[in-house]
């Protein structure tokens, strides 16, 4: 094939992929979308007379079927991409002694909200760039940050994003998962496609302001004019040189997982108004600001096998087997496929090429299948097992997922599972035992309960081929340790549904001493516990009651279950500090006088030390805002905005010091 008739071929693929994406069923994920278009890019770079004509590269977003069409006051763009920081200083060399601003690239969709005399008259999608479809009846609906009313006469245009949040999007795919969204941006389309707002009632989106074009007077300054109007605007931060600019675009990247919205990159714009529209625009593009993109969170791969897990509840969760694919930072090979109403409901098969989702901390998820049309007929269907994949009893299923359940207790995989998490660093912490030796011993038939590694003796262990003096004595010691695991670790341990950590520190906090007397306490006593409800309790009390023996047996084994210091509430010194204030705690901390880092529960202790009580988020009720490096912005502005003093942690650290408690 010669360059020409290359350069159709991705012109076409380009026109195809796009129709596909803005009718709302993509057939790739954007990274790979992105290829083709790079890839079509360079070639009519370096052999501009081969252009194709029309060339989509010139076109923004894709002619789609509008049921009221409204043509825009001027044109909706898209933007020119960065991927190096050469290209951000020759964005800041072309406007010397411009005010630069720095904002996330929101992943949803943009909208022109159009205001005449203070009132919400339109609000408009981009569509062609040209043309945009009349959405007002469902953005007044469903999307939270457009005013209907704003202080201002005239003609008033606001664009912005509209996404749907991160928890908005989880929680409907938890309370549907017969009807799944696979991503938010593409929830957020879908949304403002409906045809009537009752039927998207639980999916709310969210508008975030960037532009503003306006014929009454407003602020030179953008993010300034936007907040006047009462619009929140993208999180924008001035920057007065390339370095600047670059430190808060990995800033931006390195935040990602910490916010409730996706972002795939962050846009660099000129702060004035003024000087963004002077420097004008391109065929697709504005001049005044440049998108540097971040690493993508989807990417498509191969769906090898599917492999059906026991865990230390006895559910029976599908994880996918997959072939390596780099995607949110990492190589993932494995993935959650969440429960069989999932896997029906996306119609995934073994063998398809699936749209793999890391974004945050979530685990990897296969989010579904994009194009089903590169079936080749040899996919398999996903069969759910009827019986346990380790011990071969009948399953039970549970709620509208269809959630598998195996309810043996004596199956050896939970055995394992539930040995592995007494183990675990937040439970007794036997750290010279791995999974791996736990799961050899089970099989051995030397550990079924947590008691049993109290009954370990080296001797036994040295039987085992690879298990030397030095290891042997080192298990030996460590089980020995973990004999002071105490009330709080030992009800982690134990992994018992419904039961969280922060269930195992109320209990110690509301005064129960042992593991026994909360056994004994009854449901009405432990609903009385400050945040344990109903359902909390009946859990505890009917698995500890199960548990009876098993406590009898790891206290004739020397382990002590009672209630330990470090779980109590600190008691509080009486030049206490921070005596009465309810303080949160953000950012890296570390000791001044040594420069080493210390951990956040650490310093919190410290804190409560002082008199302080701990909260983890900023609301109305907290005193102070405690901050180490590298703070998010959103956390500042919300204390700024509710009055909550902001403190450095240099403050504290002096004060802690000066009452002589570090
Ligand atoms: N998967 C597919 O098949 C497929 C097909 C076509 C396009 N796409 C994806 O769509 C995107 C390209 O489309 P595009 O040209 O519409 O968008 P773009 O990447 O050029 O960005 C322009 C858009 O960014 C948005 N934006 C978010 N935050 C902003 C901010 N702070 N300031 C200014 N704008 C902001 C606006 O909606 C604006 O329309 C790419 O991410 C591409 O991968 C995917
Ligand atoms: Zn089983």
């Amino acid at each position: 094939m010669n360059t020409g008739e290359r350069i159709q071929e991705l012109a076409d693929r380009v026109m195809v992929l796009r129709d596909a994406y803005y009718r709302g069923s993509p057939l790739v994920a954007d990274a790979e979308y992105d290829a083709v278009e790079d890839e079509l890019r360079t070639l009519i770079e370096a052999n501009p007379e081969l252009a194709p004509d029309p060339n989509p590269l010139d076109q923004v977003g894709a002619p789609a079927v509008l049921h009221a069409p409204i043509r825009h006051s001027r044109p909706m763009l898209s933007l020119e991409k960065a991927t190096k920081p050469e290209q951000v200083a020759a964005f800041f060399e072309r406007f010397p002694g411009q005010p630069v601003v720095v904002m996330p690239k929101l992943d949803g969709l943009s909208l022109a909200l159009v205001y005449e005399d203070g009132r919400l008259a339109r609000a408009v999608t981009r569509g062609d760039g040209t043309t945009g479809d009349d959405v007002t009846v469902l953005v007044k609906a469903l999307t939270d940050g457009v005013p209907e009313r704003i202080p201002a006469e005239g003609q008033v245009e606001v664009r912005g994003e509209a996404v749907m949040l991160r928890t908005t999007f989880a929680a409907y795919n938890t309370a549907h998962p017969d009807k799944p969204l696979i991503n938010p941006r593409n929830a957020a389309a879908g949304t403002l496609r409906a045809k009537d707002p009752a039927t998207v009632a639980e999916r709310r989106l969210q508008f975030f302001a960037f532009d503003l074009y306006t014929t009454a007077e407003a602020s030179a300054d953008l993010a300034e004019g936007l907040s006047t109007l009462g619009f929140t605007a993208a999180d924008m931060r001035h920057c007065d040189d390339a370095a600047a600019a670059q430190a808060v675009i990995e800033q931006i990247e390195q935040q990602r997982n910490d916010l409730d919205y996706d972002l795939d990159g962050a846009v660099l714009r000129l702060a004035n108004r003024d000087a963004y529209k002077a420097a004008g625009t391109r065929s697709s593009s504005p001049r005044g600001a440049l998108a540097y993109k971040f690493a993508a969170e989807e990417k498509t791969t191969i769906l090898a096998d599917v492999v059906w897990d026991v865990g230390k509840t006895g559910k029976i969760a599908p994880v996918a087997h997959l072939e390596p694919v780099f995607v949110g930072g990492t190589t993932v090979t494995r993935a959650t496929l969440a429960n069989q109403e999932v896997i029906r409901a996306r119609d995934i098969k073994i063998g398809d090429t699936v749209l793999v989702r890391r974004a945050g901390d979530v685990i990897p998820f296969v989010a579904g299948v994009l194009d089903a049309s590169k079936r080749t007929g040899a996919e398999r269907e996903i069969v759910p097992p009827s019986t346990c994949p380790s011990c071969e009893q009948p399953l039970t299923e549970q709620g509208n997922s269809r959630e598998l359940f195996c309810t043996n207790v004596a199956c050896p995989a939970q055995t394992v599972r539930r040995l592995v998490h007494w183990a675990s660093r937040a439970a007794a912490d036997i750290e010279a035992i791995g999974p791996m030796w736990i799961e050899r011993l089970a099989e051995a038939g030397l550990l079924e309960h947590p008691s049993d590694f109290y009954q370990l003796t080296k001797e036994t262990l040295l039987e085992f081929d690879r298990i030397g003096e030095v290891s042997a004595a080192r298990m030996i010691e460590s089980i020995d340790a973990s004999r002071q695991v105490g009330l709080r670790r030992a009800l982690i341990g134990f992994a018992i549904p419904m039961a969280s950590e922060g269930t195992a520190t109320r209990m110690c906090r509301a005064g129960f001493t042992s593991l026994e007397e909360v056994a004994d306490a009854g449901e009405e006593k432990l609903v009385a516990v400050e945040d344990i409800g109903p359902k909390v309790a009946a859990s505890l009390s009917a698995h500890l009651a199960r548990l009876r023996p098993e406590l009898e047996r790891l206290r004739e084994r020397g382990v002590s279950l009672d209630v330990r210091e470090e779980d109590l509430p600190p008691v509080v010194a009486s030049n206490a500090p921070l005596a009465g204030k309810t303080v949160v705690i953000t950012g890296a901390i570390s000791d001044p006088r040594s420069g080493e880092k210390i951990a956040r529960p650490t310093f919190q202790r410290l804190c409560e030390k002082a008199g302080a009580t701990a909260a983890s988020s900023v609301s109305a009720n907290t005193d102070m805002l405690i901050t180490g490096a590298g703070v998010g912005a959103s956390k500042l502005t919300k204390a700024e905005k509710l009055g909550v003093e902001v403190v450095d942690q240099g403050v504290i650290w002096d004060q802690l010091i000066e009452a002589g408690m570090v």
